[in-house]
């Protein structure tokens, strides 16, 4: 088993990998409880949204961790579940049936895709100041789900003069409130073991944050006073496709998107984590990034038999790359849990949110690092930076980051005479960035 992960090679250990797999899966669980809620919206049945989350998110990570070797784990996205939900049930009007068989066709293509290396020309067609840009944008957005989650950070009023109110966009939350609180007492702990270089520093911080909730009722014992339970039925939401629209104009613009959004969210994703554990190659490759791609691929399709959204890298998996994981014995030991939470149900769900923030927000700083190695002499390397950079955060999105940092690398290069700077893919890219707008 050494052998097969490479733990000698990467000067890692059993116990490493297994401590980084249980790190991350504790900052990835809350899609259990969060990835129903959504879902849910559509009408389909909670409970069964559970054990389709868990098992999509087990399927894909265990590809990761065996097939590519990576230390990242999968899950549902973010961003495409809310898009699954809000924008294509409830904006548009369609089934939920119709939706997952929008993702279902998306992971058949992706399979294409990542066969036939198209995914892995545009990943390596990115720039070096961009890649590390996308690891500082990444940092920022992390830290921004973590600071939000605690309720540190939030939307808000404010006075504008004569008794008006506007809206803002971010302001600071109620410090002093039960989430916050935990969550600043787990960013203390984490900091302080961290400096004494302890490896779960990010899970004792997580732990620590969860028994501070208790005698603050935010960490609440399960209402079934047990801890065990049987997983929840898929039958509801299992094998529930429907391909009666799939030939409408309506169906080309939700696969595009999907495409879009997942390609360069996977994409951003790979490569801040790979660069963060110190695994990209010497042209700043990704190892096995066919294989990585793959996994994404076979998460996504089987997600969407099993009744799931978009099953993506997930960006938290840098957390257990801080605490050491550098083998796909990490991803393993993440799929593993995700297995098991199909049986412990209740214990997950007893982590309040705000006990996992200070886990984001420190993997936040640690993503933040790269920010020296990008070049800001050459304003046409260091404008697409910052775009890409500030971006992420901004609108919520690692792919939209990615679109605005290439767009105006295209652009600035062109008008500044240094197209050759620009391969053929880039170009290709940014006319499909382009369009991407256009059809939204
Ligand atoms: N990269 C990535 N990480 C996530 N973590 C939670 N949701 C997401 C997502 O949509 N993309």
């Amino acid at each position: 088993m050494r052998d097969f992960f490479g733990l000698k090679e990467h000067c890692s250990t059993l116990k490493k990998e297994v401590l980084a797999g249980l790190t991350t899966f504790s900052t990835m669980a809350y899609i259990l409880a969060v990835n129903p809620m959504i879902l849910s919206k559509t009408g389909m049945d909670f409970n069964a949204l559970i054990t389709a989350t868990a098992l999509a998110a087990a399927i894909g990570t265990l590809v990761m961790g065996l097939y590519a070797r990576l230390p990242i784990g999968l899950a549902p996205g973010m961003g495409l579940n809310a898009f699954f939900a809000y924008t294509i049930v409830l904006g548009m009007g369609y089934s939920w049936q119709f939706a997952l068989t929008a993702v279902f066709l998306e992971g058949i293509i992706f399979i294409f895709l990542s066969l036939f290396h198209i995914r892995e020309a545009i990943i390596n067609s990115i720039p070096e100041n961009l890649k590390h840009a996308i690891s500082v944008g990444i940092g920022l957005l992390i830290a921004l789900i973590g600071m939000a989650n605690a309720g540190i950070i939030e939307t808000g009023m404010r006075h504008v003069g004569e008794g008006r109110l506007e809206g803002v966009i971010l302001q600071i939350g109620h410090v002093t409130g039960p989430g916050p609180l935990i969550a600043l007492t787990g960013l203390v702990v984490s900091a302080v073991l961290m400096y004494r270089k302890v490896n779960a520093a990010l899970l004792l911080g997580i732990l620590a944050a969860t028994l501070a909730g208790i005698p603050l009722g935010i960490t609440t014992w399960p209402a079934s006073g047990s801890l065990i339970s049987l997983p929840p039925s898929l039958g509801p939401i299992a094998f529930q496709l429907e391909f009666s629209k799939v030939f409408t104009m309506d169906m080309v613009v939700i696969l595009f998107t999907l495409l879009m959004v997942n390609l360069f969210d996977t994409v951003g994703t790979l490569i801040g984590l790979c660069s963060k554990a110190g695994l990209l190659d010497a042209q700043g490759r990704i190892p096995r990034a066919k294989q990585a791609l793959f996994a994404d691929a076979v998460g996504t399709t089987a997600g969407a038999l099993l009744g799931t959204s978009v099953v993506t890298a997930y960006v938290e998996s840098a957390s257990g790359i801080a605490s050491g994981g550098r083998t796909g014995l990490t991803a393993v030991t993440v799929a593993v849990m995700f297995l098991l939470a199909l049986f412990f149900a209740p214990l997950f769900a007893m982590i309040p949110p705000a006990a996992t923030a200070p886990a984001l927000i420190m993997v936040g700083m640690l993503m933040m690092g790269a920010v020296v190695k990008i070049n800001f002499e050459d304003t046409t390397e260091a404008i697409p930076a910052f775009l890409a950079i500030v971006m992420m955060p901004y609108t919520y999105s690692i792919a939209e980051g990615i679109v605005f940092g290439m767009l105006s690398y295209v652009l600035l290069k062109v008008f500044t005479g240094q197209h050759r700077k620009i391969s053929p893919v880039m170009y290709a890219l940014a006319v499909l960035f382009v369009l991407s707008f256009l059809l939204r």
